[in-house]
């Protein structure tokens, strides 16, 4: 369990009807924490705040708009609300969740957290949900939608709605949104049914000594149709210092709109400590972490980006290796 003063945040994400409200139902039901529940309408009224079931919790309207876009202002007003009133013991609570509108970017909102210094006071992510219409996801995904955006920045995906597809259908489905984001557990729901526990507790933006590695990180994803990709690079001998941070710093200014989220854990020459990195956009942290020990040294460099230029990028990775 985190000994962190700071308050985890939830963000429940997923396109329009996907079934973003019926899993923070089931999440209220099954949970000991007190919540406070931010959810963001696209109209003036909010239809949500009526269908979700009260109990103990706080639930604070965000309507006339997008928290990623035109009122992240007031997303930033809550929260700075909610722990002040908080601390003037006020209100009680220990975790933020966040239900965005179905057509939201989740990048914003992630970067108000990692941006913002009274933010990074006070919250910390502990995971961004995508649940999924596993029945129309597919049609928004040819459509390059913000449902891209959404899957990419997830570390959990439910995959909800199952009950409107076959397997095979399944399956495909499956293959195609790791092919975009293999950082990400992904779960299968009906009526977006699923044990809490398996999404909370993540703290995915801290910089951890183990990063969650799906196993399709060690494949490459040559074959798609999504211009929203990942990207996996391994490399077992030592990488320099000063080119890796030529090289990072390049990144972050040229391509740092089109990089969704990017993690790695680095094997530097000369240092018996692991790095870890990861990103949001133009939003880098890097941190010294535990020593090798026994494990046999590599670096793993995982990107999730928009028209990522693989080859170029694999090039520019192996320049970084120490000579
Ligand atoms: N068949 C089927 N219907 C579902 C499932 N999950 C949710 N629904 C229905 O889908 C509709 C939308 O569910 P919500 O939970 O409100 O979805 P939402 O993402 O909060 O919707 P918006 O806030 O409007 O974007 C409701 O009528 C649900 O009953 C499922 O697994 N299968």
């Amino acid at each position: 369990m985190k000994k962190d003063p700071r308050t985890p945040v939830t963000i429940v994400t997923g396109y329009l009807g996907a079934g973003k409200t019926s899993f923070l139902n089931h999440f209220l039901r099954q949970t000991n924490e007190k919540i406070a529940i931010i959810v963001n309408e696209y109209g003036d009224i909010g239809i949500d705040d009526q269908l979700i079931e009260k109990t103990k919790e706080e639930i604070i309207e965000i309507n006339k708009g997008c928290i990623c876009c035109n009122v992240r202002k007031d997303l930033i007003d809550t929260l700075s609300m909610l722990s002040f009133t908080r601390e003037q013991g006020m209100i009680e609570f220990d975790r933020v969740v966040i239900e965005t509108t179905g057509l939201a970017d989740p990048a914003p909102i992630v970067q108000t957290f990692l941006m913002d210094s009274k933010m990074i006071e006070a919250y910390d992510i502990d995971s961004v949900c995508t649940i999924v219409d596993s029945k129309h996801i597919s049609m928004h995904l040819d459509q390059k939608d913000e449902s891209l955006s959404q899957v990419a920045f997830a570390d959990n995906i439910i995959l909800n709605k199952i009950d409107l597809i076959s397997i095979d259908q399944l399956e495909k489905l499956k293959k195609r949104i790791t092919k975009i984001n293999p950082f990400a557990n992904i779960y299968e729901t009906t009526n977006s049914k699923i044990d809490i526990n398996k999404v909370i507790h993540f703290y995915s933006f801290d910089l951890k000594d183990k990063l969650q590695m799906h196993p399709a990180f060690l494949h490459d994803t040559h074959h798609h149709h999504d211009n929203v990709t990942s990207l996996s690079l391994i490399e077992t001998q030592p990488l320099d210092l000063g080119k890796l941070n030529m090289w990072f710093s390049y990144l972050v200014q040229i391509l740092g709109e089109s990089l969704y989220r990017y993690k790695g854990i680095l094997y530097i020459n000369g240092k018996k400590k692991k790095y870890i990195f990861q990103g949001v956009h133009m939003l880098f942290a890097a941190e010294e972490q535990t020593e090798w020990g026994d494990a046999s040294p590599r670096s793993e460099i995982v990107f999730i980006g928009k028209d990522l230029n693989k080859q170029k990028l694999k090039e520019q990775f192996h320049k970084c290796i120490s000579r």
